[in-house]
């Protein structure tokens, strides 16, 4: 079922709990394609799960810089994104999945010492809650392509997608006489993202004609993205938004977000059918990594970054290439 949300953009809400009908299905293609951002709900998360890993999180975010820095990006477990790369304001921490105990394990080691194993059980369960949701996510998204193609492609294209997470942690600024940006302007390189972003609210998506919206932050109510992955695979079908987070309050902000991708080896193309007859291709197949890398090794593109992105990448008649 799909109910109009609250917010200025009506975004669409999605029961993750109910099968998707047409109506649904047709409402999810075009916010997909207008937007690229919607909301689910009876998704299974609970607040207490979040809770729970906001104030474990905290209490390594809390440690001093030197000692998070052992995980840092020039340490061997690279999971901690310092103050500074992204913004000031910003630092994060990644678990990967599919063992999301043992990731999370080797940094809580890492930054608290060993003992303690609560921080990565909770992870274990929100990574593996997570990596379920975004199956159905996925499967949902597609079959708003259409429901055979969904069917289809569903395991022999998006079969070995992976999931990792970041916690995100935004320091409160000074002063809000200007507007603060916790993160930047970016895409996400996944094919879809679930952000669990707390009460405070912050997350905004570009328009097409480059107006800034707010993400409305809404209790259970989890906000799902496309990213650069799906729409080079969709043919732009589906769009990877440019969003950024704005800190709009004196206090701490704190995200979960959960990014669903293809694996590194994967050769993206999208296929004819979803090109469709009468239109014509927009990107040149590329392999997945190289994508990765090409963001991460372009200033302008990184991730978190205003910069390239998969359109100077492959796009047809890119300067780039
Ligand atoms: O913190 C948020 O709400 C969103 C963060 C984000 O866009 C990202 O990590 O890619
Ligand atoms: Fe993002």
């Amino acid at each position: 079922m799909i109910l109009e949300s609250q917010s200025p953009l009506q975004l669409p809400i999605l029961d993750i709990s109910q099968p998707s009908n047409s109506s649904t299905l047709s409402s999810l293609a075009a916010v997909c394609k207008e937007w690229g951002f919607f909301h689910v709900i009876n998704h299974g998360i609970s607040n207490d799960l979040y809770r729970k890993i906001n104030c474990l999180s905290k209490h390594l975010f809390n440690l001093p810089s030197e000692t998070k820095l052992k995980a840092g990006p020039y340490s061997s477990l690279k999971t901690y994104t310092p103050h500074f790369i992204a913004s000031p304001f910003f630092e994060s921490l990644k678990v990967s999945g599919p063992d999301f105990r043992d990731s999370a394990k080797g940094s809580a080691d890492t930054l608290a010492g060993e003992g303690n194993s609560e921080f990565s059980e909770i992870l274990q369960e929100y990574g593996g809650k997570m990596t379920e949701l975004a199956k159905v996510i996925q499967k949902t998204v597609l079959m708003s392509l259409g429901e055979e193609l969904g069917m289809k492609y569903y395991v022999s294209e998006f079969g070995n997608c992976h999931g990792y997470l970041r916690i995100n942690n935004y320091s409160p600024p000074d002063s809000l006489e200007q507007e603060v940006e916790g993160l930047g302007m970016h895409t996400d390189m996944s094919c879809i993202t679930i952000v669990y972003q707390d009460e405070l609210g912050g997350l905004q998506v570009r328009s097409k004609d480059g107006k800034w919206v707010d993400i409305l932050p809404c209790e259970g109510t989890l906000v799902v993205n496309i990213g650069d992955m799906l729409q080079a695979w969709s043919n732009d079908k589906l769009r990877s938004s440019e969003h950024r987070v704005i800190l709009k309050k004196l206090v701490n902000r704190f995200s979960l977000v959960f990014f669903w991708c293809f694996e590194d080896e994967k050769v993206i193309l999208a296929p004819d059918e979803v090109v469709g007859e009468e239109n014509s291709r927009i990107y040149k197949s590329f392999v997945c990594s190289d994508y990765l890398n090409f963001r991460l090794t372009n200033e302008k593109g990184k991730f978190e970054k205003v910069g390239f992105t998969i359109k100077d990448f492959v796009g047809i008649g890119s300067k780039l290439k």
